[in-house]
């Protein structure tokens, strides 16, 4: 393995990639034809190959009994608690115990949450936790409260719960480029895009999004007990059901949520768990937008701004800044300027992930990079090293991101009714790939300490 790194690291790498990975590369082509897709060519996956890399199987230590979210009780806490509190609960009786086997997916989930990252890419749990999402029956629905724009929160018959955001314009709508990033739509393809994206990279820090056909009128208006939300609803001019819910943003008769007529296709995020069992903590961003027509924020205005930034907790200490810029790159690739916020668990302190939650305003355009996105990067020139190795193996021609996405996309269930994004989205990320990868060059060529190398470990193990 220690070879292996150093020559990903190394000068000569981009003559390897051309070499014999390029060649096979060239031979398994994807085809693209008269509209038409062709996603492996004879079983060739590069989806399979990417996860298969050294990269996306680090040796990670076993996590310690601290570093696990949750943790199932044992049958001593139950006594305890039931001496507690007053007896007599005769609510709901659930039928899962301390044995896995028993658990339903959205527990297991729970459940696999570190403190490095949401889930285990590997864990089969991850296929059955969005197949259930994507085909149980929806008991309930009601407005989620909190943040601005309409969103749901469902409810399952196995206890679980999801997040929905509808569909709101079609799917291959660009932004209107005279509206500013915080007037724009909420997409649910991009949601779901976020969430691959972001595990593609290697992350694993957005909850499990998975795409749904609904009935509106079955699925929603039956069986809402929600009465504010059930009075939104009304039959447009054409006949299809239509609703709009109460929110700050875009919740009225001129932006209504409509199916076709009853079809309608939303996005289903996975629940964290409720926060009273695993609270969590919002930090504000240091490099948030101005939310202003006029105003431009500290760090559009002041270039040594960074400086500032690694001297400040939790900044200064630990992989916080590196974590930031790891969100920042994820933003630049999907074209997200709305992280004003972002999110950790409580219980882990700062020695922990940073959730991505909230990416419906990703992919707006395709057609335009937003650089300043990237301001952490190209002001504070460092980068994670496994990062940097992952980027770059995602713009190799053998493992080519907009590839490698396209293949993951093709997974939802949505993508039966259409690609979950547009071929144009899908080349924006090979190029704004190769512009992370030359801000990156840009600030080697001028700093030493770039990368934060977090392989070292790795590197020192014998093969
Ligand atoms: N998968 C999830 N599980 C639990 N809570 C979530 C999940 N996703 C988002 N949330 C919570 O719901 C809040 C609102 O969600 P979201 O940010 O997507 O909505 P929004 O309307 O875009 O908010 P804002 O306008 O503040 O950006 C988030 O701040 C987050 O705390
Ligand atoms: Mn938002």
């Amino acid at each position: 393995m220690l070879l292996f790194f150093s020559e990903l690291n190394s000068n000569t790498w981009h003559h390897v990639g051309k070499g014999s990975l390029g060649e096979a590369a060239e031979q398994e082509k994807t085809l693209i034809g008269a509209g038409k897709v062709i996603q492996k060519v004879k079983g060739h996956s590069k989806l399979e190959a990417l996860f298969r890399h050294p990269l996306y199987n680090l040796p990670r230590p076993e996590p310690q009994k601290d570093d696990w979210l949750l943790r199932v009780k044992t049958r001593e806490d139950v006594k305890e608690t039931e001496s507690e509190e007053e007896e007599g609960d005769d609510s709901i009786s659930i039928s899962w115990t301390r044995d896995v086997k028993t658990h339903p997916p959205w527990l297991r989930f729970h459940l696999g949450i570190s403190r490095w990252e949401l889930y285990n890419r590997k864990d089969p749990n991850l296929v059955q936790l969005t197949h259930s999402l994507a085909t149980q029956r929806i008991l309930g629905a009601v407005q989620k409260t909190g943040g601005t724009q309409l969103k749901l929160l469902i409810s399952f018959p196995n206890y679980g719960q999801a997040l929905l955001k509808p569909m709101k314009q079609p799917r291959d709508a660009e932004t209107n480029e005279n509206l500013f990033y915080f007037s724009d739509f909420e997409r649910h393809n991009a949601e779901i895009a976020a969430f691959h994206l972001d595990r593609l990279l290697g992350f694993n820090r957005i909850p499990p999004v998975v795409g749904r056909l609904i009935n509106v009128t079955t699925e929603i208006r039956e069986v809402t007990t929600d009465h504010r939300l059930s009075s939104t609803f009304f039959t447009s001019p054409v006949g299809n059901m239509c609703f709009y819910g109460l929110c700050e943003y875009y919740c009225s008769t001129e932006h209504p949520v409509c199916g076709q007529p009853h079809a309608l296709e939303v996005s289903l995020a996975a629940m964290l768990p409720d926060l009273s069992l695993a609270p969590r903590r919002s930090w504000r961003s240091p490099w948030r937008r101005a939310y202003s027509r006029t105003k431009l924020a500290q760090w559009e205005k002041d270039p040594t701004y960074c400086d500032t930034v690694k001297q400040t907790p939790p900044y200064n200490q630990g992989t916080r800044l590196v974590d930031l810029i790891d969100m920042a790159v994820l933003d630049f690739l999907m074209s997200n300027m709305d992280r004003h916020h972002y999110e950790t668990f409580e219980k882990f302190g700062n020695e922990t992930f940073l959730l991505h939650l909230d990416n419906g305003r990703a992919f707006g355009r395709h057609s335009r990079d937003e650089p300043s996105i990237l301001a952490p990067l190209q002001q504070c020139c460092r980068i994670r090293r496994s990062t940097l190795l992952r980027l770059r193996l995602l713009s190799l021609p053998s493992f080519r991101l907009s590839d490698v996405m396209r293949e993951s996309l093709a997974q939802d269930p949505l993508a039966g009714v259409a690609p979950l994004l547009s071929e144009p989205h899908l080349s924006a990320l090979d190029r704004r790939l190769a512009s992370v990868l030359q801000v990156v060059q840009a600030c080697q060529d001028q700093h030493s300490d770039v990368i934060y190398d977090d392989l070292d470990e790795y590197d020192q193990q014998p093969d």
